[in-house]
């Protein structure tokens, strides 16, 4: 049995994407997408986490929290102030950046806004517009916050060198007018989309030297962001356009044990077969009823994390590979 006490704890919460509008529906018009409703669901976060008797120590803050549609009628400052005042706790919250963020705002304006909690933990290794760091809530554990639209059309100015080489990649593989447009209707290549990005040589060069450190001192490292990098844990429409990369570099990788993402709306769960690493995506606010919930408490022991999920984010055990 885990001992009583964890560690430490932490909360997370996914694709709040709150815009003060009517109810509406998502691009296929699947699945109702309540938009003023996320505001009471991230307040009810909020409350259960302020009364829980062990307060988390910060909040894992999955990117999307706010919707692209405020752009249009200038509401993103507003809405983005109504959102950022429900997680002014005395939890430090880690934000990482979705598609959302940059229907919002442009990549500099983000670098300098209150969604960069990258401040007190900014590692100098990487080179200055790329939205990664990494941070030890206690010791033996890190956690990394990664930037999935590194390689992006997304935030990135038309003229840059770096939109010419998203735009290089993600025409190799989709022919549509509509970049949001999948190209298939099945399968991995469905990713090749606006909505999704990936991870820079530069930001996988980054981590693989910080997992290099992390492996010698034996540290349990957690990575976040927005995009699912494992095709079992997500839809393929999804997945982060160089995700193999990725999964490349945590297999070579003792000290990663989980990899925790948004951006489906869904839940999703699978733990990687050849390191045991769990890849856990987290059900959306947006799409989750009013009279339901979407966020979750983890509880950190040595050997494992306890994810205690509200409303219909599952629980879950994440036994650290050995
Ligand atoms: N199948 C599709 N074809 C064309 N455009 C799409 C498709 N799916 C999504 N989009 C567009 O892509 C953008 C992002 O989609 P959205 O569903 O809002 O993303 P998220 O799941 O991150 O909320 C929106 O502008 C949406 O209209």
């Amino acid at each position: 049995c885990p001992p009583l006490t964890p560690l430490f704890t932490f909360g997370v919460i996914a694709d709040i994407q709150y815009a003060d509008l009517e109810d509406g529906f998502n691009y296929s018009r699947t699945r109702r997408r309540f938009y003023r409703s996320s505001l009471q669901l991230l307040k009810n976060a909020q409350r259960s986490w302020a009364e829980s008797a062990v307060r988390p120590d910060f909040i894992l803050q999955l990117g999307d929290i706010i919707d692209g549609f405020n752009k249009g009628p200038g509401a993103s400052e507003r809405a983005l102030d109504t959102v950022l005042r429900e997680f002014s706790g005395p939890a430090e919250v880690h934000h990482v950046w979705g598609n959302h963020e940059f229907y919002n705002f442009s990549r500099s304006a983000l670098l300098r806004s209150r969604l960069d909690s990258s401040a007190l933990h900014r590692d100098r290794g990487l080179s200055g517009d790329i939205y990664a760091y990494s941070f030890s809530p206690a010791p033996g554990f890190t956690f990394v916050v990664l930037d999935a639209y590194d390689v992006s059309l997304l935030g990135r100015e038309p003229s840059s060198e770096q939109y010419g080489h998203a735009m290089d990649l993600i025409k190799l593989y989709n022919n549509n007018d509509d970049l949001n447009c999948p190209p298939v209707l099945e399968g991995l290549q469905r990713r090749f989309t606006m909505f999704n990005g990936g991870f820079s040589q530069e930001q996988l060069d980054w981590l693989h030297a910080l997992l290099t450190v992390a492996d010698d001192k034996r540290e349990r490292v957690t990575i976040a962001s927005h995009v699912p990098v494992h095709p079992c844990s997500t839809d393929p429409v999804c997945l982060a356009w160089n995700y193999d990369e990725l999964l490349a570099i945590i297999r070579a990788h003792s000290s990663v044990v989980c990899y925790m993402a948004g951006h489906s709306h869904d839940g999703g769960y699978c733990q990687d077969k050849d390191t045991g690493v769990h890849h856990v995506t987290i059900d959306g606010v947006i799409e989750t009823p009013p009279d339901s919930d979407a966020f979750s408490t983890v509880s950190v022991y040595a050997d494992r994390m306890v994810l205690k999920g509200e409303g219909r984010v599952e629980d879950r055990v994440f036994l650290f590979p050995s």
